[in-house]
């Protein structure tokens, strides 16, 4: 049974359908609009590269940021519900305010096709930015412990379950709308002139925000809303400085050793929110190596982007862009969580191997590294087969009768570019006045032609036998499918360690504060993100081989730290033990009432030992 007023559909709480469409839709918001963030920075603000990226980077880890915020709203003050439904109408007003910022014509008084007032077009982007980076963090530690909640204590089976379809429905959004709105943007949309459709592609995501937060109302009377239990967070500070403060006070020798630092706040606080933070704690400590995974999982979007930018992407009848390679991972995804949870992780249970979360979240970080090896192999074969200069256009000059210039082909996903696209022909056009004629020629996949035209070119003839290619650069010659397995690894790293620890930051939250341990899981994805950026600004390592090698040996070595202290990690059952200590409290209080007078230390003394107790019962395996 599960927890809410909502019926049951083959074990599992109707309620989750509207938690896990809602997840699609906001997904797809998310990702959609995210995909062609940076060309509308570039093309529509007219921003440079570097400006577009950092501005890019920030708004991603602030996403990861917010998630403390939308936490510590949640469990302490609206409760998870409230906070989903106002927190989502901030993000889709910022998804609106991202769409309207891209309607050229709003300020497009000469109608030439340009905004006049670039400052109102920045303004409310970054305004819209802002409001979506609150929405989309504040509401993703909800979602999910929110969907956790409508279980009952006896379905941790359906609740695995229901965290792996979750984790489906990210990734079926984010495939879509990673397909979808790059192809919106390449529409030519507006009232006065026609120009990239970007508010096309921000205002479909602005719709699916909208579809979210209906599909989650539609679903209110079927929720189990857990009520929030005070201003909680306030409370675990005060009581850790509490217990740090006289721990301090009562250094000498004297005083006997307490168990655990936390006890020394027995004296002020209740001992039901001592053992939750200690619960907390010792999750949050286990979760410090962890940004590293995400250090190497979040170089897909920028390294590994960059690495397919100087590969071959001609798939016969597919040309794949070098951004478009990342959508292999929620492919990927979509085809390896089913075949892990149906047939892996079965058969190793049936091997009789405990393949524990925490050994799961080990093995999920190797998968990473080997990831990370594979892109080295790929990059020293790259390098192998490095472009070489067979002219250069200076000594060319010395030719006579030739006029010449310059083409380079690159890999490159954007139309906007006057590039042309990974093409096997393009046909040029040389006119002069009112007389043209047509040059058709191959072209490979970063290659660079100069093209020398005859100064004895007669127009209306053709004009193929008049000009000349010469290769300067030979096109890439890596193929792109060699980037599959370095994403095969990393998508299955993602699955035993992502949807692994989402599932355990949950299970091993005491009850007020599982949205809290959501947002300090999504933090370390945040810290991730950070580490990319000082590693790749302080490491400046040549050759980008080397770099990948850096980042797997590194997060071997954490993994090899994280294995040793998830060894001593041991799970536990936080319902089991908070309603061990509610028990307690309430005998103690009938105790009380029977035997007045009874000297206060020796209670805290005796409740200290049989508190521990309860604590040690119900934590007794180990990784
Ligand atoms: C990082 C998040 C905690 C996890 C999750 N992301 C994913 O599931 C990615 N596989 C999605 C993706 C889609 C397209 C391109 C790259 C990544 C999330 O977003 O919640």
């Amino acid at each position: 049974m599960g927890k809410g007023k909502s019926k049951v559909v083959c074990g599992y709480p109707l309620s989750i359908f509207f938690i896990v469409v809602n997840e699609f839709c906001e997904r797809f918001s998310y990702y959609g609009m995210r995909a062609v963030l940076v060309l509308y920075f570039k093309y529509f603000l007219r921003w440079d590269d570097d400006l577009a990226t950092s501005i890019y980077h920030t708004f991603v880890a602030l996403c990861y940021l917010t998630p403390i915020l939308g936490a510590i709203v949640a469990d302490s003050w609206l409760g998870k519900f409230k906070t989903i439904i106002y927190l989502s109408i901030v993000y889709a007003v910022g998804q609106v305010a991202m769409a309207v910022s891209a309607i050229h014509d709003i300020t497009d008084s000469d109608r030439d096709g340009t905004p006049d007032s670039m400052t109102f077009h920045i303004v409310l982007s970054m305004v819209g930015l802002f409001l979506i980076a609150l929405g989309t963090g504040g509401i993703k530690p909800c979602v999910a412990a929110f969907g956790g909640d409508q279980f009952g204590e006896h379905q941790d089976r359906q609740r695995r379950t229901f965290f792996s379809v979750f984790y489906l429905c990210i990734n079926g959004g984010s495939l879509l709308s990673t397909i979808i709105t790059p192809v919106l943007r390449a529409q030519e949309c507006g009232i006065y002139s026609k120009q990239k459709c970007y508010s096309l592609a921000f205002g479909v995501p602005a719709a699916l925000m909208v579809v979210a937060l209906v599909v989650f109302i539609i679903g209110s009377g079927m929720y189990y809303k857990a009520e929030p239990q005070g201003n909680i967070m306030l409370d675990v500070c005060k009581c850790i400085g509490f217990a740090i403060k006289n721990r301090y006070r009562h250094r000498s020798k004297q005083y006997p050793k307490r168990q655990h630092w936390m006890d020394w706040a027995e004296e002020k606080y209740d001992k039901l929110l001592i053992a939750q933070i200690k619960m907390v704690l010792k999750v949050l400590f286990l979760y410090i190596p962890l940004p590293m995974f995400w250090t190497l999982f979040d170089q897909k979007g920028s390294r590994w982007t960059l690495q397919a930018t100087t590969m071959d992407g001609n798939f016969g009848a597919l040309v794949i862009q070098p951004d478009q390679m990342q959508t292999v991972n929620p492919i990927l995804i979509l085809t390896l969580v089913p075949i892990m949870d149906s047939l892996i992780y079965p058969l190793i249970k049936k091997c009789g191997l405990n393949f524990t979360p925490l050994k799961r979240m080990t093995v999920g970080m190797l998968l990473a590294a080997i990831a990370f090896v594979c892109a080295a192999l790929v990059q020293i074969q790259i390098d192998v087969s490095t472009k070489q200069l067979l002219h250069s256009s200076p000594y060319i000059l010395s030719g006579q009768g030739f006029i010449y210039f310059k083409l380079t082909i690159k890999g490159k996903a954007n139309s906007d570019s006057t590039t042309v696209h990974n093409t096997d022909k393009a046909t040029f056009t040389l006119r002069s006045g009112s007389q043209s004629c047509e040059y058709s020629t191959n072209f490979g996949f970063g290659s660079s032609y100069t093209f020398f035209i005859h100064s004895t070119l007669v127009f209306g003839s053709n004009c193929q036998d008049s000009v000349t290619a010469v290769e300067d650069i030979k096109p890439n010659s890596v193929h792109m499918a060699l980037q599959i397995p370095q994403y095969f690894f990393i998508t299955a790293g993602e699955v035993m360690f992502s949807v692994t620890g989402l599932e355990f930051s949950y299970s091993q939250a005491p009850s007020n504060m599982k949205a809290v341990l959501q947002a300090g899981w999504l933090f370390t994805v945040a810290i991730g993100n950070f580490i990319v950026l000082i590693v790749a600004e302080l490491a400046k390592i040549p050759k980008q081989w080397a770099e990948y090698v850096l980042f797997a040996s590194l997060l071997v070595a954490v993994c090899v730290i994280f294995s040793i202290m998830a060894y001593f990690y041991t799970y536990i059952d936080p319902t089991e033990i908070e309603a061990q200590f509610k028990k307690k409290i309430n005998e103690d209080d009938e105790d009380d009432k029977s035997k007045p007078g009874k000297a206060e230390v020796e209670m805290v003394k005796r409740d200290s030992i049989k508190c521990h107790d309860e604590y040690d019962k119900a934590t007794q395996t180990k990784m």
